[in-house]
């Protein structure tokens, strides 16, 4: 047998025995896109996954075709783009994922989406509010900072709002700073966790070295903390205009996904950071703020505190919440506005 057959049988063996002990239907709306694809892909490898529903405007029975190949236990469902078709996408979902929308192009902010992407993820929210009010749901699309308070707004018009189960995916920023912090150290990023808190844009983009007890000083730390805020722009840059982050992208949201579902299903201490409905900066007119959560049966569990800070990320936050609070009003204000 070969070294591929060997591990993947392996693979296979711990997934069907796994499997036996879950039953969770995780849904993709964005499905056939440049994140849809690999994470469908990787939500299908995952045996804590036992129903794939998978929904896009074009190609979704197309992607589940493909991916439903893949001999893993779970169904795998690609809907038609209908009302029922999405409806049905939806129903019995533990877990929506919504990476449905357009990435940037070189030049463009993760803002200058907004006009696209915030009808795109308000329809979607209804959706999910009507035929899956009690879904986890966890935003990919951008301007999260944005997107995540239409997705709250459209939950509340319906009556339907639980900020437990609502999570802007932040997951990416912290992949970076733990890959990048590895790349400046020479250690393994496995082992790296470096904390990231605020939002997911630029400036908004809070990583909090100290707390993993490094002291980068001077323009090795400046280079540092810009790389972790624009690690996006690097990526958009080297696509050259055919879209932003998509394969790292998929791996986070899998991650996320993946870390919920063990915390539905009875692990303790499962902490990931997120941004979430949360009181730590509500004073300062932010509603909502990533930090470390720790989640649970019922979502989000214990949202951590920020803790202790150096002087220089105190500045960077105090930058943060300027513009995490203009990014949330308008999310709020296009939902109030655009019903
Ligand atoms: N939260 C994060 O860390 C990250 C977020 N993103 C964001 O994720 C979003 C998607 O990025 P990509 O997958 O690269 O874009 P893409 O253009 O490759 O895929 C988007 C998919 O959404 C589908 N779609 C559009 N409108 C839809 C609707 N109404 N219902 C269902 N599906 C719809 C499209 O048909 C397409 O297949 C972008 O907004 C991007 O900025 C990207 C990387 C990281
Ligand atoms: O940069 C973008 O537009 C996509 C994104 O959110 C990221 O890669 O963090």
């Amino acid at each position: 047998m070969s070294a591929v057959r060997q591990v993947f049988g392996a693979v296979q063996r711990r997934a069907f025995s796994a499997s036996t002990r879950q039953a969770s239907k995780v849904t993709v709306l964005g499905a056939a896109g440049g994140i849809g694809q690999p994470l469908s892909l990787l939500l299908k490898l995952n045996p804590r996954v036992s129903e794939l529903a998978l929904y896009d405007i074009r190609l979704a029975p197309g992607v589940a075709a493909d991916i439903g190949h893949i001999n893993t236990k779970s169904t795998v469902t690609g809907y038609d783009p209908t009302p029922s078709g999405l409806r049905d996408c939806l129903k019995g979902s533990e877990i929506v994922l919504i990476p449905a929308g357009v990435p940037r192009k070189p030049g463009m902010t993760r803002d200058d989406l907004f006009n696209t992407n915030a009808s795109i993820v308000r329809d979607l929210a209804k959706a999910a509010a009507e035929s899956a009010p009690e879904a986890n749901i966890l935003v990919i699309s951008n301007p999260v900072n944005s997107t995540v308070p239409i997705t709250a707004e459209v939950f509340k018009s319906k009556g339907v709002y639980n900020p437990r189960r609502l999570f802007g995916v932040t997951t990416l920023d912290v992949v970076r700073a733990s890959r990048f912090i590895s790349q400046i150290k020479g250690t393994d990023p496995a082992n790296e966790n470096i904390t990231v808190v605020g939002g997911h844009s630029g400036a908004t983009i809070v990583p909090l070295l100290s707390q993993a007890g490094y002291e980068l000083t001077g323009e090795q730390l400046d280079e540092y903390v810009h790389r972790v805020q624009f690690g996006g722009d690097e990526v958009v840059q080297a696509k050259g205009g055919a879209g932003s982050a998509t394969l790292s992208m998929a791996m986070a949201g899998a991650r996320f996904a993946e870390s919920l579902l063990k915390a539905a299903q009875g692990q303790k201490g499962v902490i990931e950071p997120t941004f979430v409905d949360s009181p730590l900066f509500k004073d300062q007119g932010c509603d909502f703020f990533a930090s470390n959560v720790e989640l649970g049966p019922n979502g989000v569990e214990k949202i951590h505190p920020v803790g202790k800070i150096t002087d220089y990320e105190q500045k960077l936050l105090d930058v943060c919440l300027g513009d995490l609070q203009k990014n949330i009003q308008k999310g709020v204000d296009f939902a109030k506005q655009n019903p």
